[in-house]
């Protein structure tokens, strides 16, 4: 055990350390827009800073960061001094620090009346300042570390909401402060862009508004959706201002300046904190991001008397509300399968509070946001809880990222049945093929199964299911397939909850009916994906038979009219997955029939391309790929997904890919657009 140091050099060394940390991240949120920890870390980091410093006050240093507001600009903009110092805003969490805030003012005050006050909604923007002159915009400035900031005029001018000149009546002087905020939506489209041209997005609408206004390029902040709420002056000539603080937002607002509809007048510690909870309500349902109320005292006079500290008036405070925002680890991806077999990523985090709830998992939707959010094994990720959303992680903090940080894997089968996985080229969404087995579609396929378009079981309905998945029927066990319901006895159906003897022998009666039913029907019933009544009812017609179709490959089945080439795969891929093939035997051998069909043949007038085989690349602006391999079909030509030396033809779309370099390596003969369209209307006409 090493000495214990004396508590004095203990405490010194752990007030510098924190300093030294809120420091670098003052400058990463403030000069670099970036945060690399949740403002709740952040903010925790700063309580605790607090708390050392109230516990021996000659731990305050005159640099300490509860000394000062933000942090000073080193960027390449012009360095504005403010005349009135722009300050912070001391920070409440809850209800016992406003109790214990209005208590402190009233003592100062000296008085037992109940405090007015100006209650305003926080918005999570940037703090700004605007300089008019003789009514004329002539200078904005951020707040900067609260007397130097920096001049944004050239973008501040190309927000909408700020006038360019106020309404006559305007005082001679006048320095408003307000907050620039970009709207949620705004947000989300300018992000959505980002992407799309492969920028960099924000984390955040805050880090978006500060980022655009900074930006030097005016034409940049013009493009980004930023909007503004005036909530204060600063410095002013030429008039007598209101003797409340309420009263100016509404001459303000007579100026053309714009102020929050949602700014109240309240009395003592029950309005201020009723308005907290009205607008903690509101929160989710707001166009633009609040991070808590200001309440601020509303008489001038009582201002004054109070003035200030540090870095922050004595006379408002802001109530925060519990963070959207925080900062985990991810632990593991798992994937869960959904009903319909899609297979989701999920992230298991190590447990945070965020939102006003302890969050462990969080979606990450697909493989194709997994990768495009770079989300690995080990990761510190930002995860957002807003209102009643699912927890989401919005970005990876790439900083933090472990060495032993491991990427996620699709699996290649389904962690719930075993069957294969498939993704479709082009498909965001993989999924598991073992539809008839796999224990998570389970209820899905059953209910599919038995509708009344496919094999209609009547009686067998959706609470029914339920119960047979759930309870164990059949020698200890429950239904797990479709031929396991052949497999129920009158007496077993009746043991059920609300299922007389009468209902179960209807239900007999019905599985019994269902078994002469049609191969159009049945391949309808298995609910293979794409697989609807109309193609269904053309691979029976095509093929005749189940055999004909279980031995066919994924070209003999695009000749199906209207497959093309991922309904296909789909078809192939469901019926060679074992334990599908398993389940159908079972229900043939259930006595599941169907009569025999002569398989279909070319009428009149079809077959004109028989012989000629077709591949598509790139995408035709007249038709779908699959419509364009259903034409071909249809004529009699055959569809293939590679070029050979056979292939007759290559259709190359738009943006074709490397099956037109390969045609021309092999010499097979590329029909564009015009050309393929002129084939089919040559062909047919
Ligand atoms: N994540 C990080 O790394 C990091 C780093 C630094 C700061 N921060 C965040 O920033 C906060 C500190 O920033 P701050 O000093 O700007 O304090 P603040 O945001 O908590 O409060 C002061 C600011 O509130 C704004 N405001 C919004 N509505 C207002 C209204 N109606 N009336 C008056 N002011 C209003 C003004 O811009 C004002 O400057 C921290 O609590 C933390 O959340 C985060
Ligand atoms: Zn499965």
């Amino acid at each position: 055990m090493p000495f214990s140091k004396s508590p004095s050099a203990r405490m010194l060394a752990r007030a510098d350390e924190l300093r030294r940390r809120i420091e670098y991240h003052n400058y990463r949120y403030y000069v670099l827009d970036d945060p690399e920890i949740s403002d709740a870390q952040y903010d925790r980091l700063m309580q605790s800073l607090r708390a050392l410093e109230a516990e021996d006050p000659q731990l305050i240093t005159p640099d300490s960061p509860t000394q000062r507001v933000g942090a000073h600009p080193v960027g390449q903009l012009a360095e504005v001094t403010h005349q009135v110092p722009m300050l912070s805003l001391d920070n409440a969490f809850t209800e016992e620090d406003v109790i214990a805030f209005d208590r402190r003012l009233r003592e100062r005050l000296e008085t037992s009346e109940e405090i007015e006050y100006a209650a305003e909604p926080k918005l999570d923007g940037l703090a700004v300042s605007f300089l008019y002159e003789s009514g004329r915009l002539v200078q904005a400035a951020t707040r900067g570390d609260g007397m130097r900031g920096e001049d944004v005029t050239h973008s501040v001018r190309t927000i909408k909401a700020v006038p360019i000149a106020l309404r006559a009546g305007a005082p001679l002087r006048l320095e408003v402060r307000g907050e620039v905020f970009m709207p949620v939506q705004g947000f989300k489209d300018m992000n959505a862009r980002a992407l799309a041209q492969g920028e960099k997005i924000f984390v955040n609408p805050r880090n978006a508004a500060a980022g655009s206004i900074r930006q030097l390029d005016p034409q940049l902040a013009a493009a980004r959706p930023l909007d503004v709420f005036f909530y204060g002056i600063g410095q002013s000539e030429g008039w007598t201002p209101p003797a409340r603080h309420y009263e100016l937002l509404q001459r303000l607002r007579e100026f053309g300046l714009k102020i929050s509809p949602l700014v109240k007048q309240v009395r003592g510690v029950q309005g201020v904190l009723a308005y907290y909870r009205e607008m903690a309500a509101l929160r989710s349902s707001l166009a633009y991001e609040i991070d808590g109320v200001v309440y601020k005292v509303d008489c001038y006079a009582q201002q004054r008397e109070l003035g200030f500290v540090a870095r922050a008036p004595r006379w408002a405070i802001a109530h925060k509300f519990p963070a959207h925002e925080e900062n985990t680890v991810v632990r593991a991806v798992e994937f869960q399968v959904g009903r319909t077999g899609a297979l989701t990523p999920v992230a298991r985090l190590a447990p945070v509070f965020v939102g006003g709830v302890t969050v462990s998992n969080a979606t990450l939707h697909n493989m194709d946001e997994v990768r495009r959010k770079d989300v690995r094994i080990g990761d510190t990720v930002v995860v957002r809880r807003a209102g009643d959303v699912i927890p989401e992680v919005v970005k990876v903090i790439l900083e933090r990222r472990p060495s032993t940080a491991q990427e996620v894997a699709l699996p290649t089968i389904c962690p719930v049945c075993g069957s294969d996985v498939e993704r479709a080229e082009g498909e965001v969404i993989a999924r598991c093929s073992g539809g008839l087995y796999c224990a998570a579609q389970r209820k899905e396929a059953l209910r599919h199964f038995a509708a009344r378009r496919a094999l209609d079981i009547d009686g067998l309905g959706s609470k029914i299911i339920d119960q047979l998945i759930d309870t164990p029927l059949i020698d200890g066990a429950p239904v797990r397939s479709p031929a396991d319901l052949f497999r129920l006895t009158a007496p077993q159906l009746a043991s059920l909850e609300r299922m007389g003897e009468k209902s179960a022998a209807n239900l007999i009666a019905a599985l019994e009916r269902s078994k002469s039913t049609t191969l159009a029907r049945f391949l309808y019933a298995l609910g293979i994906r794409d697989v609807g009544e109309a193609t269904a009812a053309a691979l029976a017609e095509h093929f005749g038979s189940l055999e004909a179709l279980q031995r066919a490959s994924v070209e003999d089945i695009q000749e199906v009219p209207d497959v093309g080439p991922v309904v296909a795969s789909h078809v192939h891929t469901f019926l060679q997955q074992m334990h599908n093939r398993a389940v159908i035997e079972a229900l043939r051998e259930q006595g599941v029939h169907w009569p025999v069909q002569t398989p279909r043949r070319p009428s009149a007038g079809e077959g004109a391309l028989t012989g000629r085989s077709f591949v598509l690349t790139g995408t035709l602006t007249s038709m779908s790929r699959d419509q364009a391999s259903a034409r071909i079909v249809a004529l009699g030509g055959k569809v293939s997904s590679s070029v050979s030396k056979k292939t007759s033809y290559v259709v190359a779309g738009a943006e074709p890919g490397s099956k037109l370099q390969k045609a021309r390596e092999l010499g097979v003969e590329v029909l564009d657009e015009a050309a393929f369209l002129a084939l089919l209307g040559r062909v047919i006409g």
